[in-house]
């Protein structure tokens, strides 16, 4: 690909994922995969600035501003920092710094993982709180920042104004605390989503309930008051009640510097909240002034990003997961392991080009790591810890779901099932038994039925009354959520067994059968072996049953797999009976005796046997002085002339029809 199409593609990469990010709070790549693509663009632009426009992402700060936040102007514009990812890299800017500036000192400081806010204050009252937004222009959160009780909202010294910055961040236990029971804030997958999340909301008493924090970590206004370094303000600051970041350190050497920041990365997990980095600053206010800035960054400081946190674990199974596309995508099913602060059981492995080029085999010991603290994925296995018992795992050649063979795609490393529609198929089946037309099982939408389907927890609609089974590993794994939505979800399913008849009968998705029809199926038989038992004769008297529904109806309940089905459903204890029926069931023929003789024209036997025992009336084998009526047709026999004897009533089918009329 030549190097402008790659730029522009990166572009539109890398804002579609600052929106993500920035906008929404939803981010979908780790920052590490993030960060990779930034670098890419930036190193491209850096190597074609003929390429370079002003609205690339790598000359803009953050994300945009919410209508319904009021927007405020910046003072002083807020930019981003230049990453840095490797020693070198911090050696050449110390390096770049000391040629530029005399005998400089710098700060090292933790990179809070949280987001930005500006905090004005008017002859020492708070006054304003703005978000960072697009660098020039932020969103007030004023009422927010209210309930942040670290916030001095009135300082000792009294200048007409003051301007600082510190990071909004959410700490670990408190992420941990508000997804176990927070459905809202359940929908973020960071401490730094829920935090940025929480402050750019309307409710300031989400606010409180959160528990947020902050970190003041620059002065950037303060009229009335100078200032020679950046460590003097901090100090300031501090004394001013506000809190500002942790444990910085004051470097004068390269070496000095590496060793802070390595310090800081090897604590990192151990810390009670998240940081994403480390920032090294000149100190000296004047230096920064000489060494100047870019329009995005200044020349005076640096973020470095720590590489993903490593261990090593154990892959004790590989399971394939079917996506919506018919993707087979095999997952590795690890020896629980802490890393980056929350437990981690499973990995993908992508593919099996990604597996044979790893050489992964189910025993290997493994390296992980969770790029950006979200997604953990195998870096690479370690043959000389591979016991004798290890397993070469190939993707199965039958789609575990529809038995359909599976097929590598022309073009790529994907397999897929060659199953018509296969797994999109059978979502669509569950998620539409599961929802308000049919079972109407709360908290099982889509997504649920989605996910849950891929880890093979459902395969068929009566495995959700198994799911219960399954309770602590749901909870493990976090699929639903934490224990509480859980627990809800069982009770939900637990509660949807009582359903009446027809929501379940609707719920079978049979073709052309929707809510309707499914009660004219149950009030007019008992339960659903009648149903399932139903001719067709019986079906075509229903009100609004046509030939076509009538068939659709029989062949649903004519194949294997439905009876095993209505089976695993009453041995989970799913109501089949029908309630309606009860109530409007016909009796005409109660205390009725019919017996059939000779081949009817249209009917057969047993249907017209069930016809009659539907409406309450008994077919018996043999004629005598109990029989009410005999049905006769073609070639009647003995029983006719028996029938005649005992002077009963005999009918041929058209009149047993007018009688069911
Ligand atoms: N996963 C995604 O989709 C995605 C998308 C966009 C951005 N990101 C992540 O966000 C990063 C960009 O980070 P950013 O928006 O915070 O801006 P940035 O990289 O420009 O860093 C500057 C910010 O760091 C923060 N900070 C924390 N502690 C600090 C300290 N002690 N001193 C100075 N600043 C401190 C401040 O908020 C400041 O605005 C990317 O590198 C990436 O990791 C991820
Ligand atoms: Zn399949």
């Amino acid at each position: 690909m030549n190097a402008k199409k790659r730029i522009e593609e990166l572009r539109e990469i890398i804002e579609y994922h600052n929106e993500k990010y920035y906008d929404e709070e939803q981010p979908e790549i780790t920052d590490y995969e993030y960060d990779q693509l930034a670098r890419e663009l930036e190193e491209l632009e850096n190597k074609y600035p003929e390429y370079v426009t002003a609205d690339s992402p790598t000359q803009k700060v953050g994300g945009s501003v919410k209508r319904e936040l009021r927007k405020v102007e910046h003072d002083v514009p807020v930019i981003s920092l230049q990453n840095v990812f490797t020693k070198e890299e911090i050696y050449s800017f110390v390096n770049r710094v000391y040629s530029q500036v005399s005998n400089p000192k710098f700060v090292v400081e933790m990179k809070i993982d949280g987001l930005s806010v500006m905090l004005r204050y008017h002859n020492g009252k708070l006054t304003e709180g703005i978000t960072r937004g697009n660098g020039q222009v932020g969103e007030s959160v004023y009422e927010n920042i209210l309930e942040i009780k670290s916030i001095p909202k009135e300082i000792p010294t009294k200048l007409t104004y003051l301007e600082v910055r510190g990071e909004v961040y959410m700490s670990n236990e408190t992420f941990e605390r508000i997804i176990q029971k927070d459905t809202d804030g359940q929908k973020y997958k960071t401490p730094r989503n829920l935090a940025a999340g929480t402050l750019r909301q309307l409710d300031p008493s989400v606010v409180r309930e959160r528990n947020l924090d902050i970190f003041v970590f620059n002065l950037e206004i303060s009229e009335g008051k100078d200032f020679t370094s950046h460590s003097e303000t901090l100090e300031w600051l501090e004394k001013q009640g506000f809190t500002t970041v942790p444990e910085y350190k004051i470097c004068t050497t390269a070496d000095e510097i590496w060793r802070y920041v390595s310090e800081i990365g090897e604590k990192r997990s151990s810390l009670s909240f998240g940081i994403d980095g480390a920032v090294i600053k000149v100190d000296n206010l004047n230096d920064r002034r000489i060494l100047g800035m870019t329009s995005r960054v200044p020349k005076w400081a640096v973020a470095f990003k720590y590489p993903p946190e490593q261990k090593e674990t154990v892959i004790k199974d590989i399971k394939v997961q079917i996506g919506r596309t018919g993707r087979l995508t095999p997952l590795a099913h690890l020896e629980p392991v802490i890393l980056a602060g929350t437990e981690v059981s499973k990995a993908t492995l992508h593919n099996q080009d990604f597996i044979d080029s790893k050489d992964i085999q189910i025993g290997d010991t493994v390296v992980i790591q969770k790029a950006g603290d979200i997604i953990p994925e195998v870096v690479r296995s370690i043959p000389e810890k591979r016991p004798s018992s290890a397993v070469k795992y190939t993707i199965p050649q039958k789609c575990p779901i529809c038995n359909s063979p599976t097929v590598r795609d022309d073009n790529g490393a994907d397999i897929r099932c060659s199953g018509n529609e296969c797994f999109a198929q059978m979502i669509r089946g569950v998620i539409y038994f599961a929802s308000k037309d049919a079972m109407d099982i709360e908290g099982l939408g889509p997504s649920k039925v989605e996910s849950l389907m891929s880890e093979g927890y459902i395969r068929d609609i009566a495995d959700i009354y198994h799911l219960g089974e399954f309770r602590d590993e749901l909870i493990e794994k976090g699929i639903i959520g934490r224990e509480k939505s859980i627990d809800n979800l069982l009770n939900a399913i637990d509660k949807s067994k009582e359903n009446d008849l027809d929501q379940l009968i609707t719920g079978f998705g049979i073709k052309n059968v929707g809510k309707q029809t499914a009660r004219v199926l149950t009030s007019n038989f008992a339960d659903l072996d009648e149903i399932s038992n139903a001719t067709y004769d019986q079906l075509i008297m229903l009100p609004d049953f046509g030939e076509v529904v009538a068939n659709s109806v029989l062949n649903f309940f004519s194949q294997n797999s439905t009876r095993d089905l209505i089976d695993k459903l009453k041995k989970a204890g799913v109501n089949t009976k029908s309630r309606v029926s009860e109530i409007s069931k016909d009796d005409r023929f109660t205390g009725k005796t019919f017996v059939i003789t000779g081949t009817l024209p249209n009917l057969r036997r047993d249907e017209a046997t069930q016809l009659i025992q539907m409406y309450g009336g008994k077919v018996s084998g043999s004629v005598s002085k109990k029989t009410s009526f005999v049905l006769a047709g073609e070639e009647a026999g003995s029983k006719l002339t028996k029938a005649e004897e005992l002077g009963i009533k005999i009918i041929d089918e058209e009149e047993f029809n007018n009688m069911l009329k």
